[in-house]
């Protein structure tokens, strides 16, 4: 993570916010926690040069803007300073998935299915907008502690690759590798449904929630992996070859949703739909969820 330090505070020039600390870096930014002067509100603030501004930074803001639900990040506004466009959002007090997971080695199944019950309804949501976020991940779910809880809420975050014109299919090869569908990866005919897309990577997010490592991987190192091994991978990816640990004890059912998320063919894909009716994910699912996020049983 930058250090304040480090970083330029654009924050300064706009008199309305001030910078408390920041929150960290991404490939095309930074993010800071900003307090607005009138009225002591905290925001998480992500600026982006705006040199840099290209379509994804466009889709960010247009997309993330249209959604409101309580498992998505709420988007604030976003506001012009002399070097960046700043995008003002909801600030999660309880860091990403991913550092949750990574501190635990792996989840509970009932801790795996309170997250994973959270991320369909929000990513279902933003599908039934139109948004497909196409960089599902444990990094950009991230975790908001409330009194009372036993757990944080999820929160989808970054919708800096998402894509919401329902009427062409996706074409650009977007995300990140470990979590890309097959068809994105493989593209043959330069299409591919962000949606469809999307389920996939949910399910690897179960795939490492249940077992504290990703079902397809290119060999740790090298920061640019080989296109043989991409296409190894691939392979696997093809041919559902993934382990499913027998020294982890995941129910049959937990099991056979896992399967039917990782399914290569997007046609046989499991639909959203069908992960909320099944009976997995049904289980412990109390009638607020999606509707306040508060009121889950584990
Ligand atoms: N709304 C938020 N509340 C709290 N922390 C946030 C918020 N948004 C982003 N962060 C944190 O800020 C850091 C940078 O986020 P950002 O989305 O720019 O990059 P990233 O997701 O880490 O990487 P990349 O964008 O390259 O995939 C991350 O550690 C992220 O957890």
């Amino acid at each position: 993570m930058a250090t304040a330090a480090a970083e330029p505070d654009p924050l300064r020039e706009t008199g309305r916010y001030e910078r408390v600390q920041s929150l960290g870096k991404g490939a095309f930014g930074f993010v800071q926690l900003g307090r607005k002067l009138h009225n002591n509100e905290l925001a998480a603030i992500k600026f982006l040069k705006r040199s840099d501004v290209n379509k994804y930074v466009e889709s960010e803001i247009l997309n993330h803007s249209m959604l409101r639900h309580p498992h998505v990040i709420q988007f604030k506004e976003v506001f012009l300073t002399s070097d960046y466009i700043c995008i003002a959002m909801e600030y999660a007090t309880g860091g990403s998935l991913f550092q949750y997971v990574q501190q635990q080695a792996r989840l509970k199944e009932a801790v795996a299915r309170w997250f994973f019950q959270q991320l369909v309804i929000g990513v279902d949501y933003c599908h039934k907008r139109g948004v497909a976020n196409r960089d599902i991940k444990l990094e950009n779910t991230l975790l908001q502690k409330v009194d009372g809880l036993p757990l944080p809420l999820l929160k989808i975050c970054d919708f800096g690759y998402s894509k919401a014109d329902m009427r062409s299919a996706a074409k650009s090869k977007v995300g990140t590798l470990t979590y890309m569908a097959p068809e994105v990866l493989v593209n043959r005919d330069g299409k591919y449904d962000g949606k469809v897309a999307d389920i996939w990577s949910c399910g690897v997010m179960l795939y490492v929630m249940f077992y504290g490592r990703y079902p397809f991987e290119v060999p740790a190192g090298a920061a640019m992996p080989k296109a043989t091994e991409i296409l190894s991978m691939l392979d696997n990816m093809v041919r559902q070859r993934y382990e499913l640990p027998t020294k982890v004890e995941i129910s049959d059912l937990g099991k056979d949703l896992l399967k039917k998320m990782l399914l290569p063919d997007p046609k046989e894909r499991i639909t959203l739909e069908e992960v909320m009716k099944h009976p997995w994910f049904t289980t412990n699912l109390p009638p607020e969820v999606g509707r306040t996020g508060v009121g889950i049983r584990v």
